[in-house]
């Protein structure tokens, strides 16, 4: 049950910004634990135009996100349903309450959020303290202690203890990157199993939801960390549940395990949930979200107020028994609006270990801004800063981000030819297949140097030791996530660089960045186009097909975040295709493309069309995938992973370029990536 504030009606209709959101101090109420009673509650009321709980998608295609359902089973809401699970779904409609205003405004938003801001005097938590009070085993003590840290990081000492101290508030903890996050939460996990050991011992008691498979996976090998260093602890299992991995096997290791802790990818979870939830889940504690605010963008968060849904109602314990934790290096107040519908709790704390004006970005990181005037240039930049790195530093650790699959494809292919004898090339991506991308993420963690070229899947909580550098080319696919892809280096209190390279017509994302971030990059370089290089590029190209099929998956993904970072169409998409003639160093070139790929990029109409391609009609494509033109505009409202067998990856906007098995631009015959 959530506490509802009467607030007189003047202050209602305060509450009606033009934002729709305000803010109220009210005091602390009594039942807030003594450390926190000199915080001030706020309270986010909401306009009934804010409202957006609404059970369609931003598609208009139900409930279901961004997952692509074409079984005759229909959404996995429906399969629960039919395979016997009440999902309450009165929980989906938020009872609206009219106040004597008529203003409709949601009650549940009422729920009260008890900030608990960075507190730079604030003294210091250490593990012995905690064993002393009591609040740690010594097993864990001992566990964590062999882990060699020097102390515990400021969010570890902020959450660990609120969290095992107090059962009855929901948490969001805010820290950034790379400052131990992942044991914040582990440490009360593996504390409340030891609390509750005699208790149904062999029931899941904890689930964590990561957005990632790779995410979720390297959540179980940190818990693995924790079993080794103190075995006594190892009779608390944990299994991993993800997409790309053979359902049979997974449950058979629940089954032969029976752990306390599962760590799951949304989808598969779900699934499991539908086949054997009342075989495992029906004593859940805690549920943790791992990246929350990503886990609660359209796409997702339909799926986590399904799975929150489902454990309330497995749980017999009430609907306000499972605590809810939120973590994420990006998060603001807004998240418990977002979050509103999956959180049980009466009172939420939201620990906070950044300052409110202080950006999100990690301060370690020494970040770089390189201007080039075309996009084609950002390629000649990124290749020629990594070998002058190479050159300083033969042990040159680095990731580099791009926006496509397909252009994650393309560079690596470069890279492997320019610099493959010196460093290391991996690739890594969505379309790779688990057990590949698995052992990719192992040896690049084991590796002292090497360059990892990836896309945004790889942006979100992955920890690669000893990277020196975050490169970009292109922008990514939501802006909180160049933090988190800078955020890949600068980790456990080591210093990082990042270098972003944009051209002119990207700039708008810096400014986005700028305003809503409050992220300044201080050191801007500009490239100067050189001739010579891009003459021996162009010699290098021997496939202009791969190259059309990459700019057309760059139009696909720049045309998805076009309104996000303000970008302007009639400069950038030209900019993107002028690429191809650019990168052949032959100006005149352009990409051939057929009216039924015009349409389905959504550009029939744009004037800008004719300029930016050699449009055929009656070229025809062998284009056998399902993409639509609508799905385009999602692009990145999508999970980065497909956790379901089915297509509804990030990157699969590189999908609709995938089969065409025609001649391309230059007659060559195409088939590189078998597709
Ligand atoms: N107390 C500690 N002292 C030093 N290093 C630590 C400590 N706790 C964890 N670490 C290490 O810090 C690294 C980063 O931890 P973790 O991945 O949990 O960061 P995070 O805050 O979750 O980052 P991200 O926001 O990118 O997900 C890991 O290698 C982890 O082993």
């Amino acid at each position: 049950m959530l506490r509802i504030l009467r607030l007189p009606i003047q202050v209602l209709s305060q509450a009606r910004s033009t934002t729709g959101i305000s803010r109220f101090i009210v005091p602390v109420q009594s039942s807030v634990p003594s450390f926190e009673k000199s915080f001030h509650t706020n309270v986010v009321v909401q306009s009934g135009a804010q409202r957006s709980f609404g059970r369609t998608n931003d598609r208009g295609s139900g409930r279901t996100g961004g997952y692509n359902f074409n079984n005759a089973s229909g959404s996995r809401y429906n399969r629960h349903k039919r395979d016997g699970f009440n999902n309450n779904r009165k929980q989906f409609r938020k009872p609206v309450r009219k106040d004597e205003d008529e203003l409709e405004f949601d009650e549940t938003t009422l729920a009260k959020l008890i900030h608990v801001p960075k507190d730079a005097t604030a003294e210091e938590v250490t593990l012995d303290q905690m064993l002393e009070e009591k609040l740690m085993d010594t097993m864990l003590h001992k566990s964590i202690s062999r882990m060699g840290f020097d102390g515990l990081t400021p969010v570890q000492q902020k959450t660990i203890k609120p969290i095992v101290k107090d059962e009855e508030n929901d948490v969001i903890a805010r820290a950034k990157t790379g400052t131990g996050k992942t044991f914040a939460f582990l440490i009360p996990i593996f504390q409340h199993l030891i609390n509750t050991a005699r208790d149904s011992q062999y029931m899941v008691k904890a689930v964590i939801v990561a957005p990632t498979r790779d995410l979720a996976l390297q959540i179980e090998s940190e818990v693995k960390k924790i079993h080794k260093h103190n075995y006594g602890l190892k009779k608390f299992e944990a299994v991993s549940l993800v997409g790309g991995t053979n359902f049979d096997s997974s449950m058979r290791r629940m089954n032969k395990l029976r752990p306390n802790i599962v760590i799951a990818t949304p989808g598969r979870l779900l699934d499991v949930l539908a086949k054997q939830g009342d075989r495992f889940f029906k004593y859940v504690d805690f549920k943790v979200l791992d990246e929350a605010d990503r886990l609660l963008e359209i796409g997702f968060k339909e799926d986590l107020e399904e799975i929150s849904n489902i454990l309330n109602n497995l749980n017999g314990k009430g609907n306000d028994h499972i605590r809810t934790l939120l973590f994420s290096a990006t998060l603001d107040e807004k998240v418990q609006k977002l979050s509103n519908s999956i959180m049980n709790k009466e009172s939420c704390l939201f620990i906070d270990t950044v300052d409110k004006n202080e950006p999100e970005a990690h301060e370690k990181i020494d970040q770089s801004l390189v201007i080039s005037e075309k996009f084609s240039d950002n390629i000649y930049a990124a290749i020629q800063h990594i070998r002058t790195q190479l050159e300083q530093s033969p042990d040159y650790k680095a990731i580099l981000f791009t926006p496509t699959v397909k252009f994650t494809k393309f560079i690596s292919h470069i890279l492997r030819r320019e610099i493959g004898r010196e460093l290391p090339v991996l690739e890594f991506h969505g379309k790779i297949e688990q057990r590949r991308r698995t052992n990719l993420v192992k040896e690049f963690k084991q590796h002292q140097k090497g360059i990892l070229i990836c896309t945004d899947v790889g942006a979100r909580g992955m920890d690669f030791p000893n990277v020196a550098e975050v490169l970009q080319i292109g922008v990514p696919s939501e802006l909180a996530n160049y933090i988190h892809r800078i955020g890949r280096t600068a980790r456990s209190g080591k210093e990082g660089k990042s270098t972003i390279f944009l051209c002119k017509d990207e700039l708008p994302f810096i400014e986005t960045l700028e305003e809503r971030k409050n992220i300044i990059i201080k050191n801007k370089l500009d490239y100067k186009t050189n001739e010579k290089i891009s003459k021996e590029f162009a010699s290098k190209i021997d496939d202009t097909f791969e190259l059309s099929d990459t700019l057309l998956s760059l139009i696909s993904f720049y045309r998805s975040v076009i309104k996000e970072y303000g970008f302007d169409t009639r400069k950038l998409l030209p900019q993107l295709a002028a690429s191809y003639g650019e990168l052949l160093n032959d100006p005149e070139e352009k990409i051939s493309i057929g009216r039924h790929q015009l349409e389905r990029l959504g550009l029939t109409n744009n004037p800008v069309a004719k300029k930016m391609f050699n449009i055929e009609s009656s070229r025809r494509f062998n284009d056998d995938n399902d993409y639509e033109p609508e799905r385009n505009r999602n692009f990145r409202n999508r999970n980065y992973d497909d956790d379901n067998n089915s297509s509804n990856h990030n990157n699969h906007n590189d999908n609709q370029y995938n089969r065409y098995s025609k001649n391309n631009a230059r007659g060559q015959r195409f088939n590189r990536f078998g597709n």
